[in-house]
């Protein structure tokens, strides 16, 4: 396999202390960063390590159960549940090698929850700290609201999680273990993708790497992915966050979706052990209405944006096995 071409980019480091007092100078942070690479980190976000540490451990507690057991509560096609080795990527045509299990907080995770009898508090445990990242995530609305020129509770508004039918999810990510020692097969963690929701928050694991960025989009409406990729740390205690084709376009394509990774291990350095990783997609109303003030696409629902983006990456997904089929 060709080695991979890095470029070493700065990822913009925010800190989140004192929001209040220093909205104005933290959304001038923020709107650079959207603007700019797509990708930003936070710190003193008030979610503190041990916390972080806490919420690992309950997930590599419900992935630790037997297979059986995590088949009670299967994905389905609202985003919820959990999955195996069964997401396949446009960009690679290949399942990623991982198991996730996905929680929401509305009725979509009706009998989804893993029960107290498989495991003693967690949905407790899990709705507490998602109720934490959306508060995290509502302030950053605010700034980005500020920064378009929307009024302030404006995208709060439109991805409000105490309603029944909220579309917001927090994905548990387990990425297996892998052999060194090259098999010839290739195992794809997570392929090159953008998240097509409006933020996302990533917590990673100190020591368990693999996340790389690809900026250099233009438009939400293209695919293409470039070939110069730079690494993101994993770091226990930061927040990676990355900006959502729902915000790119929100935004009429000002504030960029960059497209991402976790790379396939298989160059010298990489790593290959277990990662464990949380993602937290803020995800918008069906009834919400998305157009930016350039008015630069047309008016949709959320409902509507959702649905094109699943359509954009299947039709994309056809193409590359198409393509795979063909080779
Ligand atoms: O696990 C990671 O670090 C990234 C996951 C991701 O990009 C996704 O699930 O959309
Ligand atoms: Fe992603």
């Amino acid at each position: 396999m060709a080695q991979t071409r890095y470029v070493d980019r700065p990822i913009p480091q925010i800190s989140l202390a004192d929001f209040d007092a220093r909205i104005d100078q933290i959304t001038t942070e923020l709107v650079s960063a959207a603007e700019n690479v797509g990708f930003f980190t936070l710190i003193d976000h008030g979610i503190s390590k041990k916390d972080v540490d806490a919420i690992f451990a309950t997930s590599k507690s419900f992935f630790d159960l037997p297979d059986a057991t995590k088949a009670t509560v299967p994905w389905n096609a609202n985003n919820v549940g959990w999955e195996k080795n069964s997401q396949i990527r446009p960009s690679t045509g290949k399942p990623d090698s991982k198991e996730s299990y996905q929680l929401q907080f509305g009725d979509n995770m009706n009998g989804l929850w893993v029960t107290d009898e498989h495991l003693a508090g967690f949905r407790t445990t899990a709705l507490d700290f998602m109720y934490r990242v959306q508060r995290i995530s509502e302030n950053l609305m605010r700034c980005f609201a500020r920064g378009l020129g929307f009024p302030e509770t404006f995208f709060i508004d439109c991805h409000d999680v105490a309603r029944p039918d909220s579309q917001t999810t927090m994905r548990l990510l387990h990425y297996f273990a892998l052999p060194e020692e090259s098999d010839g097969k290739v195992y794809h963690r997570a392929g090159a993708h953008a998240d097509w929701d409006f933020l996302t928050l990533l917590f990673q694991k100190e020591g368990q790497s693999g996340l790389e960025i690809c900026p250099g989009r233009e438009v939400v409406t293209e695919f293409g992915i470039g070939d110069e990729w730079t690494k993101v740390e994993a770091k226990t205690g930061e927040i990676v966050c990355n900006i959502g084709d729902l915000l790119m376009s929100w935004s009429d394509d000002r504030f960029k979706s960059t497209f991402h990774r976790v790379k396939a291990p298989c160059e010298p350095g990489d790593y290959f052990g277990d990662r464990y990783s949380i993602a937290y997609f803020n995800q918008p109303c069906k009834d919400a209405l998305i157009q930016g003030p350039q008015k630069k696409y047309p008016m949709v629902t959320g409902a509507q944006f959702t649905d094109s983006a699943m359509k954009r990456n299947f039709a994309a997904l056809q193409e590359k096995l198409k393509m795979l089929a063909a080779a």
